[in-house]
């Protein structure tokens, strides 16, 4: 299968980035967490005003996506990375000091235009590629081979973001209901012929991921 492009959106912890990193490993994907950028600016935000982020921000910024070999060749190629001003920030974008100033962003219309930007000139260098976010499918994607709307009870999204970050005290574990922007994106999903909702409540990791590539191979057939 070549020229694959998946998008993947849904709330909190609902497991769009274990579902994308196993699409990447199975299928040999670039993967871009859209959510990386969006921390990324929450963190450049404490150094720089918001108006320099906006209108600089494709020289500030360089977010590298991860790429992975198919499974049997195994392994990520390039992982990922965030530079700010040439600085890798990436293990510095996930303090929970952050939260506010990720809803600044996430809040504000002109830097989400920037961004994305930003993720439309990641994307075009990839010919295979899944893309996970809040709007992805809507926004950045359109055009993609399958998209996904991946749900999970919140209780669920809840505990499984405990057991995800019992050893990181200093992330935030902040997991509310979908927002009016997921269920606004949810809808629009399911209004695209070539969409998959799948509720991961009670579905273990591996079997999200093989409803999944069947919904794959159904489209991209
Ligand atoms: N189907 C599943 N069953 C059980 N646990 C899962 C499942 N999918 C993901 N998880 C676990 O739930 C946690 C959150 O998953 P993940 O980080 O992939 O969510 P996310 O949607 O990418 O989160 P975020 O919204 O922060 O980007 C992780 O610990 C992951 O291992
Ligand atoms: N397409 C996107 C991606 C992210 N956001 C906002 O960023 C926050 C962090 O994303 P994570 O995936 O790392 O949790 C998220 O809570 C959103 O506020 C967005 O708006 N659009």
């Amino acid at each position: 299968m070549s020229g694959v492009t998946l998008s993947i959106d849904g709330p909190t912890a609902s497991g769009k980035t274990t579902l994308a990193t196993g699409l990447a490993e199975e299928l040999g994907l670039a993967f871009l967490d859209t959510g990386v950028t969006f921390r990324s600016l929450a963190y450049a935000l404490e150094h720089e005003p918001v108006e320099k982020l906006r209108t600089e921000l494709g020289s500030l910024l360089v977010h590298q996506p991860e790429i992975h070999h198919r499974r049997r060749g195994g392994g990520i190629r390039q992982p990922h990375s965030v530079l700010f001003k040439g600085e890798d920030i990436t293990q510095k974008i996930w303090h929970s000091s952050l939260d506010g100033n990720l809803k600044s962003i996430s809040q504000d219309q002109a830097c989400r235009r920037e961004i994305l930007l930003l993720h439309q000139r990641i994307v075009e260098k990839y010919e295979n590629i899944v893309a996970v976010g809040r709007d992805v499918a809507v926004t950045l994607l359109p055009r993609a081979s399958l998209h996904i709307y991946l749900t999970a009870d919140q209780a669920i999204r809840r505990e499984r973001r405990r057991a995800q970050y019992r050893d990181f005290g200093d992330r935030s574990l902040a997991v509310g209901p979908a927002t009016a922007r997921d269920l606004e994106n949810r809808d629009a999903i399911r209004a695209m012929p070539n969409a998959l909702e799948i509720d991961s409540t009670y579905s273990p990791a591996p079997v999200v991921l093989t409803a999944a590539l069947r919904g794959l191979r159904r489209y991209a057939a």
